[in-house]
């Protein structure tokens, strides 16, 4: 499984995601501002590796530092990851991994200045290696509901490519290879940005797994056809009542899936629950820039200055979830999130 984020050496390395499945290209960010560009141009992206990132870019914003008064210690800490949350509104987990580093830092007041710096490293590694278990667990979750030879789709990337190992959707996938079962997945390409076509269908056919790649107009007759046996999409916020917003074009899916009867799971880690969001109304919704629609890879694909709207996700209402398959188990309706998850 190729990996999207390392920590090594002393430095952060990112995989360029934009460049795949052309080219496999890590840069290393060395700024808390290489990390805020990293995660708003999409160079990386996806929930949960959105979230990793900013913690460690947290952790370059500290190693700036070269006072020691905690007060002015925490007020740079507070700048810089305000400055973060500014990078990309919809994927909570990115809110979530600010806090804990912001309530990490005010833990240290009484270190020296390098153990400061030390301790918030540790806890942006400890985030990342949390999430790699996080996500296999979920797969094991997963395959409590899943059986051996089923057609699964999936659409955008919540893959390896959207966390730190397994992905999100795609780790039932991984893990049923591992226990030597033979899923085939249909992956959409999941258009504006093509996540799935480039990053899913990239990743899961490097694994050996049987992927399948189709356009995003093609997932409803496949649904009429009863070739699809579940449906498993990632989310970037899931709200108390279990509205869940994910990459635009999960909405329709869920509708089509209710009218054909196909199950409609959504994978979700904890950290992407937010319970201070009541529904699906409040989600922020993140508007793209109109050449993400125009043109691919520098070539036109509509007239010059077409008006274009460009929403990077859709709330898929609670009503249409089948189960909502999380690290801790497995959340059925009624939703209501704040009961521990549920579970
Ligand atoms: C593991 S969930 C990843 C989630 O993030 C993606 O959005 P983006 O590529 O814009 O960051 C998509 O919504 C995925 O489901």
């Amino acid at each position: 499984m190729i990996s999207p984020i390392e920590w090594r050496d002393g430095k952060l390395y990112i995989l360029n995601q934009l460049k795949l499945p052309v080219e496999k290209e890590y840069n290393v960010k060395s700024t808390v501002e290489d990390v805020f560009y990293a995660i708003k141009d999409m160079e990386l992206r996806g929930a949960p590796l959105i979230g990793i990132a900013a913690a460690y870019g947290v952790y370059l914003a500290a190693k700036e530092i070269d006072f020691n008064n905690h007060q002015e210690f925490m007020k740079h800490i507070e700048e810089k990851t305000e400055y973060l949350a500014q990078s990309r509104p919809t994927a909570v987990n990115l809110f979530w991994a600010l806090d804990r580093m912001k309530e990490k830092a005010k833990t240290l007041e009484n270190l020296s200045l390098d153990d400061k710096k030390k301790s918030l490293l540790e806890e942006a590694i400890s985030i990342h290696k949390e999430d790699e278990a996080i996500n296999r667990s979920i797969g094991e979750n997963f395959l409590k509901l899943l059986k051996d030879g089923m057609t699964i789709m999936t659409h955008c990337n919540a893959g390896s490519l959207a966390t730190s190992k397994y992905g999100t959707a795609t780790s039932p996938m991984y893990l049923a290879k591992e226990k030597g079962w033979s899923f085939k997945v249909f992956a959409n390409e999941t258009r504006p940005y093509l996540q799935g076509a480039r990053l899913t269908a990239y990743e899961l056919h490097h694994s050996g797994v049987d992927v399948t790649l189709i356009c995003d107009n093609m997932a409803g007759s496949l649904m009429a056809e009863g070739k699809i046996d579940a449906i498993i999409t990632g989310a970037d916020r899931v709200a108390a009542n279990g509205d869940t917003a994910n990459k635009i074009g999960t909405l329709q899916l869920a509708v089509m899936a209710k009218h054909y009867g196909v199950p409609f799971y959504v994978a979700v880690p904890t950290p992407t629950i937010d319970l201070s969001t009541p529904t699906g109304k409040e989600i922020p919704i993140e508007e793209r820039g109109s050449h993400e629609v125009t043109n691919w890879f520098g070539k036109a694909t509509a007239p010059e200055g077409i008006k274009v709207f460009n929403p990077a996700f859709d709330v898929t209402p609670h009503q249409l979830i089948t189960a909502i398959v999380t690290e801790k188990g497995i959340i059925y309706p009624p939703y209501n999130m704040s009961r521990g998850w549920g579970c």
